[in-house]
C-alpha cells in the first residue's frame, strides 16, 4: 500500500540533509568513559547513519552537508563514496571548522550515553548557498534530521530546502532527531522543530522529542493527539517511539500500527532509531504495508542496538529478514506484532 506518492521518475530516493560525523566507541566497554583506553572510529550522525543504512537496502540517496577540511573531513567523504552514496553537494568549511566527534559511554547493556564534541562545528556551517533546486527536484524525497536547525546558518539552508521541496513536490522526511547540545533554548527547538513538522510527509521521533515540538503549540499531548494533530497538516505518516517499548505509525486515513521491539541482547541503547529510520523508509520506498515497514525497522533498530558501530554494521534487506525469520523461529510469529 503506498501512504506516500512519489515520483518515480526521479533519479535519486532520498536526499539527507545534516551532520556526518565521527563516533569514538570504546572497545573496552562496560567502564566509565574515563577509564576507556581503546576506542573503535566509525562514521556517525544520524542522518548520515540513515543515508548508509537506506543505501545498504538498495535505494539512491545523496547528501547534503558540511564537513571539516581535514583528515576527518576526507574519511567521512571516503567512506560514503566507498558506500556509494551521491557526495557531490558535501562541502568543506572554509574557517577552519571541525566534524562533530561523539565519544560514546556504554556503562552496561542497559545503561549508556553520547558525549558530543560540536564547538566550532562544520555541519550547522550549511548555508543557504549550498542548496541547489535541480538536486531536490531530482530526488523523491529528502530528509531533514532536527538538529541541522539548531544554529544558523543551517537553520536557514534547511528551511530553505524544505521551501524549495515543497515547490517542486519532493517529499518531506522530517526525522525530529533532538540533540540538547548546539540549542539554546527550548522556545527556539518549538519554533524551528514545528515549522519543519507543518510541512512534512512523514515525521519520526521519540515522544519526548514530540513533546519538544509542540511546546509552543499544544503542550501534553497523548501520543493520538500528537498524531491527528500532525496528520491534519501534512503528515501521511506520523510514528511515535517508545524505545524499548516500541512504536507506532499513525496514518492520515485515521489508522495506527503497533509494533514491539524484537527481543535482543543489546549492547548498547543508542543506534536503534538509525537502524529503525533505515528499515522502515526502505519498506515506505518499496510499497510495503505499514506493519511490515514497522516490523522491518523495528527489527533492524534490535539488530543496530546489539551492534558496536551505528554505521558499519548496518544490515542489507536479506540480513534483516533472516534476523526477523531467526527471531520467530525461536519466539513465534507474532514476536513483534501487537
Ligand atoms: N533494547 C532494545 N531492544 C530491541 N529494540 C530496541 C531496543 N532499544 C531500542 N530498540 C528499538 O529501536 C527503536 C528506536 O529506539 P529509540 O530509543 O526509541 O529511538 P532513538 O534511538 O532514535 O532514540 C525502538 O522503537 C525499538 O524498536
Ligand atoms: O547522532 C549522532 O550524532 C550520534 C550517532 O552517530 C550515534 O550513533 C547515535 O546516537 C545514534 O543515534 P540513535 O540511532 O538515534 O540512537
Amino acid at each position: 500500500m503506498k501512504y506516500v506518492e512519489f515520483d518515480q521518475t526521479r533519479p535519486m530516493d532520498l536526499v539527507l540533509i545534516g551532520r556526518v560525523a565521527i563516533d569514538f566507541n570504546p572497545v573496552d566497554y562496560f567502564h566509565p568513559l574515563s577509564e576507556c583506553t581503546t576506542f573503535k572510529k566509525y562514521v556517525g550522525g544520524s542522518p548520515a547513519n540513515i543515508a548508509v543504512g537506506i543505501t545498504r537496502h538498495g535505494k539512491k540517496a545523496g547528501f547534503i552537508g558540511k564537513v571539516s577540511d581535514d583528515q576527518f573531513g576526507e574519511y567521512v567523504v571516503d567512506f560514503f563514496n566507498k558506500e556509494g552514496i551521491d557526495t557531490s553537494h558535501i562541502t568543506k568549511c572554509t574557517n577552519g571548522e571541525k566534524l562533530g566527534l561523539t565519544f560514546t559511554e556504554i556503562l552496561s547493556r542497559e545503561e549508556s550515553s553520547i558525549l558530543m564534541y560540536r564547538n566550532c562545528i562544520a555541519d550547522l556551517q550549511l548555508s543557504v548557498d549550498d542548496i541547489d533546486e535541480e538536486y531536490i527536484k531530482n530526488t523523491k524525497a529528502i530528509l531533514v534530521s532536527g538538529t541541522a536547525l539548531a544554529q544558523s546558518p543551517s537553520r536557514e539552508a534547511v528551511l530553505k530546502a524544505v521551501m524549495l521541496a515543497k515547490k517542486n513536490d519532493t517529499k518531506i522526511i522530517f526525522d525530529i532527531d533532538y540533540r540538547e547540545y548546539n540549542w539554546k533554548n527550548s522556545d527556539e527547538i518549538s519554533i524551528y522543530y514545528s515549522l519543519v513538522a507543518r510541512e512534512a510527509d512523514i515525521i519520526m521521533g521519540s515522544r519526548e522529542e514530540f513533546d519538544l515540538t509542540e511546546k509552543l503549540i499544544k503542550p501534553g499531548r497523548t501520543d493520538k493527539e500528537s498524531a491527528q494533530a500532525w496528520n491534519t497538516e501534512n503528515a501521511k505518516i506520523v510514528v511515535i517511539k517508545h524505545g524499548k517499548k516500541g512504536s507506532t505509525a499513525y496514518t492520515n486515513d485515521g489508522n495506527d500500527y503497533s509494533i514491539k521491539p524484537f527481543p535482543v541482547e543489546a549492547l548498547k541503547g543508542f543506534g536503534g532509531g538509525d537502524g529503525y529510520a533505515s528499515g522502515f523508509l526502505y519498506g515506505i520506498f518499496e510499497g510495503w504495508d505499514m506493519i511490515e515497514c514497522l516490523e522491518f525497522g523495528s527489527a533492524e533498530a534490535a539488530m543496530m542496538v546489539r551492534s558496536h558501530s551505528c554505521s558499519e554494521e548496518l544490515p542489507n534487506p536479506q540480513e534483516v529478514k533472516d534476523f526477523i525469520r531467526e527471531t520467530k523461529d525461536k519466539y513465534g510469529e507474532m514476536i513483534a506484532r501487537v
